[in-house]
């Protein structure tokens, strides 16, 4: 199937950094972008596609990688879990288009996390041209040329803002570090403390989390969380465990040694501490998404002004908790800090899920909360806590997920 014809200049938005304007461009008689009737055309194509979505994805990769063998290099050899990442965010991004602040947030985070893997200006015409042929083969029904108008008005603004957030943020930062593996303890068969020693300022804040790639894999990417505050040596500490088919996991605890070099995306996330409020953080950690609730404390301490801060760290059984002798440590020290282990199994400490010990304490109407862990701990972790009375816009997690972010 040819891509449509697409002649003539950009009608969107003006560029507002430098770099080339994608030639993928609306024909001039589409017009200018409009958010709420081409959302109607957008969202119809969608809800067609939805039900095909993994043929869908398949023929978008095949024509992407035929008629742009070199862009292939820009993925990693085995496509599993990387695969269906850039076309969802498509997917995603056209279906918020008229969300724009919520779209522009999501592009531009996602621009920013896309520089590492080396994305250039020019490789956004030749998505949007595979894309569009792609839906236009996968849905016959709602497509036409008012949709296909839609899709590339849509589509050019969404090139041109992720251009535009890349420029904007190569200013400020490097697209990657290289990182060197400093430390390496293990503290449980499967969970690795690792510390690495970046090779320039690595600017984050406490809280936040990194993508990390191994030289074992190239081009996988993972996201960890930084389990300290920003130190003035310049370290990083993550906290990860090895996963059964967790090829990265796998590769940093029972492989990486002192020595080795990662390689570190920018950092990203929004579950940072909010220093504007006087409220106290209640702060639910399972297993190693204790690791940025240490980095929180670490900020609140390092802040100097006395806030609450309770912390409940929840794992499988007592073993599994690997980091309570620190975290002990720190509530020695810390006359504000109260940790409370929770546990699955028989324990001295608290027995049960997360959200549960957290319902049984309280009050916490004066407690912002912080939540990181498994995906179906923060779920009921934000149900508990709204329970409780805390506003779930006082309520911060990352699920890893760009656009929950943002949205949570
Ligand atoms: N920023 C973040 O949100 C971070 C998230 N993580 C995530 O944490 C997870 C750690 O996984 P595992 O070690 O397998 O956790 P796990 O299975 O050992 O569970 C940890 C804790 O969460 C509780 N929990 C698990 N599922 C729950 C549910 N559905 N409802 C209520 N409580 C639940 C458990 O009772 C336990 O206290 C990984 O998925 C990792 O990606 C890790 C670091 C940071």
């Amino acid at each position: 199937m040819a891509p449509p014809s697409r002649p003539g200049p950009a009608p969107g938005p003006a560029p507002s950094a430098p770099g080339p304007v994608p030639e993928f461009t609306a024909n001039p008689g589409y017009g200018r972008f409009e958010p709420s009737r081409d959302a109607e055309l957008i969202r119809r194509v969608l809800d067609e596609v939805e039900p095909v979505s993994q043929a869908l994805t398949s023929y978008f990769y095949a024509l992407l990688f035929t008629r742009n063998p070199g862009v292939r290099t820009l993925f990693p050899a085995a496509m599993d879990a990387q695969r269906d990442r850039l076309f969802k965010a498509l997917l995603t991004a056209a279906g918020l288009v008229d969300e724009r602040r919520t779209l522009v947030e999501y592009l531009s985070h996602l621009s920013r996390g896309h520089r590492k893997y080396g994305t250039r200006p020019e490789h956004y015409p030749a998505v949007g041209e595979c894309l569009i042929d792609a839906l236009a083969r996968y849905a016959p029904r709602t497509w036409g040329e008012e949709a296909e108008a839609a899709w590339v008005r849509a589509y050019t603004a969404i090139s041109q803002i992720m251009i535009d957030a890349a420029a904007e943020d190569a200013r400020k930062a490097p697209a990657l570090w290289q990182a060197e593996v400093v430390s390496h303890e293990m503290r449980t068969s499967d969970i690795a403390v690792i510390t690495v020693r970046p090779d320039q300022p690595y600017p984050f804040l406490a809280g936040q989390y990194a993508s990390v790639e191994t030289p074992w894999w190239p081009k996988v990417w993972r996201q960890y969380s930084l389990a300290c505050a920003p130190r003035s040596d310049g370290l990083l500490v993550f906290h990860v465990k090895a996963v059964p088919a967790g090829w990265v996991s796998r590769a940093l605890v029972h492989r990486a040694r002192p020595g080795d070099v990662l390689r570190l995306g920018g950092p990203a996330g929004s579950m940072t501490v909010d220093h504007s409020s006087g409220n106290g953080l209640l702060c639910l950690g399972g297993s190693t998404g204790i690791a940025p609730i240490k980095a929180l404390v670490e900020d609140v301490a390092g802040h100097g002004r006395a806030r609450p801060v309770e912390v409940f760290y929840g794992a499988r059984s007592d073993l599994d908790l690997y980091d309570l002798d620190t975290l002990r440590e720190m509530e020695r020290r810390l006359s504000w800090l109260s940790v409370r282990p929770v546990v699955e199994g028989p324990s001295g400490g608290i027995v049960g899920r997360l959200p549960d010990a957290v319902r049984q304490g309280g009050p916490w109407h004066a407690f912002d909360g912080y939540l990181s862990g498994p995906p179906g701990m923060i779920r009921s972790g934000v149900d508990a806590l709204v329970g409780a009375g805390i506003p779930s816009d006082r309520i911060r997690h990352d699920s890893l997920d760009g656009l929950t972010a943002l949205r949570g």
